[in-house]
């Protein structure tokens, strides 16, 4: 069996974390202090469309506490990362490959550029959930996919041993040697996407029902076509109708989790997603008005308000 570590015990690390604990898996929740003590208190509680479930989960403070990691899934926000580069780079020297399930691409990068593509996975989610007051996770719709794939060469026993292990536990899985494709085509869907609703401050629903506002949308999206297009990377069809396509198929009532932060007065991933944009724009030279002007509304509350 392997032994999984999750760090980010919050709405996304919590949630895969906790169903493949359900399910019997090794899982090791790597907490700060907090949410240690909230963890420890309460048991990690989630509360799912497809499921209720508490249990008690298995915390850890040091990465020493796990004797052999085999896999690290990194569910930490953009801007915690440097805070936690020395706990990942403990784990990769202890033998774990990261497996990163956050939005955007840059975190990609680095962690390539710090520990080799040999240790990276490439990864995202589709899955709407969010922490409650209380700390307790909750999942409102049903989507709960995971796209991961290897980056170069891999054992591929390792990653068909992590796919069936998601599978087992319920988790939508897919295991593509596409993955930076796959990648990218979240990266627009969710800026576009986070986006508009943050700075709509309203779901999904709201800007596909204004002219005005869904005419705004695709051109959003479009920039950041162009983007992934600069940067080579190979998407076939119409990436643009694909991507209003979902958006209108999708509960007029989704939103993104940067509008939930941005109501909340939580930080904002604006630099890891629309800023970095931005910056491959003008190393392109793309015209981003859209893009600017999405940075520049919700730039006043990137720091959060608490
Ligand atoms: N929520 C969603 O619906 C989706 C989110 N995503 C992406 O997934 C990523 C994670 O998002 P989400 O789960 O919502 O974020 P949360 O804020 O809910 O969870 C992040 C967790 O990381 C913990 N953390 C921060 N630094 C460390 C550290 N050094 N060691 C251990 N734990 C740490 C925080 O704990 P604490 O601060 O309490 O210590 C917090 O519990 C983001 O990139 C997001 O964009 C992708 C798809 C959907
Ligand atoms: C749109 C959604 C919920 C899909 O996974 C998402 O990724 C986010 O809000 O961060």
């Amino acid at each position: 069996m392997m032994n999984v570590v999750v760090m980010g015990a919050g709405a996304v690390g919590g949630y895969y974390g906790g169903k493949l604990a359900q399910n019997g898996e090794s899982v090791y929740f790597l907490v700060r202090k907090r949410r240690y003590e909230q963890l420890k208190q309460r048991g990690l509680n989630i509360e799912s469309i497809h499921g209720n479930f508490s249990f008690e989960p298995n915390l850890i403070v040091e990465p020493k506490e796990v004797e052999q990691p085999d896999l690290v899934i990194v569910a930490l926000k953009n801007y915690h990362l440097e805070g936690a580069m020395p706990q990942l780079e403990e784990l990769v020297q202890q033998g774990a490959k990261l497996l990163p399930l956050l939005n955007g691409v840059e975190h990609l990068d680095l962690f390539i550029e710090k520990f080799g593509k040999e240790n990276v996975l490439g990864g995202l989610c589709y899955i709407e959930s969010t922490l409650n007051e209380k700390g307790d996770i909750i999942q409102k719709s049903p989507m709960q996919d995971i796209i991961f794939g290897p980056l170069t060469t891999q054992d591929s026993s390792f990653l068909e041993n992590i796919e069936k292990m998601m599978k087992d536990a319920k988790i939508a899985v897919t295991l593509t040697e596409e993955i930076l494709a796959e990648i990218w085509k979240k990266f627009i869907f969710i800026t576009s996407l986070s986006g508009i609703t943050s700075a709509v401050r309203a779901p999904i629903g709201v800007a596909l029902e204004d002219e005005v506002t869904q005419a705004f949308l695709r051109n959003l999206i479009t920039e950041v076509y162009k983007i992934s297009q600069a940067r080579q990377v190979e998407i076939s069809g119409d990436m643009v109708d694909t991507v209003m396509e979902r958006l209108k198929s999708v509960s007029p009532d989704l939103t993104s989790s940067m509008h939930k932060d941005l109501k909340k007065g939580l930080p904002l991933e604006l630099d890891s997603m629309h800023g970095y944009l931005l910056t491959l724009g003008e190393q392109y030279n793309i015209d981003l008005p859209c893009l600017k002007a999405i940075y520049a509304l919700l730039h006043p509350y990137k720091n959060g308000q608490n």
